[in-house]
């Protein structure tokens, strides 16, 4: 992919991080999905006073595009305000592979627009598929 590409694409997740409901954290996530139509869709993480309800961005935004029809994620750019490229939780690591094919890109990025593409085997290696 393209460096412009990708520094848009970090741009687009920095904007859906804007929307982040972080009332508990203040760690604000953005998170963009890129379908296998060129599609995107954005996703920000939503807390709750139950905190374990809470639903990371990037879950936000792989379920939002499941609604719409998605089947597999092209590309997911994940963006938070972290020293280096932000590295998703576990749970995420597994719901990426759900919707992940052979060519799946994962962008990790900070507000810097530092970033490291990865592949779903380097990001979740041995993760469990039926
Ligand atoms: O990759 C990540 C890591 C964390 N979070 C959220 C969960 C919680 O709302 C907050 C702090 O963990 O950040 C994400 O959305 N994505
Ligand atoms: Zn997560």
């Amino acid at each position: 992919m393209e460096e412009k590409k990708i520094i848009d694409l970090i741009d687009e997740a920095i904007q859906a991080r804007e929307n982040a409901y972080v009332e508990y954290s203040h760690f604000s996530v953005g998170a963009i999905v890129v379908d296998d139509k060129g599609k995107h869709h954005k996703g920000a993480n939503v807390e709750n006073a139950s905190y374990g309800l809470s639903n990371c961005a990037e879950r936000t935004a792989i379920f939002t595009a499941v609604t719409n029809g998605m089947k597999n994620i092209d590309t997911i750019c994940i963006v938070a305000d972290t020293t280096g490229p932000v590295s998703p939780c576990g749970a995420c690591r597994q719901v990426i592979k759900e919707f992940s094919a052979e060519n799946t890109r994962i962008i990790l990025a900070n507000l810097k627009k530092e970033y490291k593409i990865l592949t779903m085997e380097e990001l979740l290696p041995y993760g469990f598929k039926l």
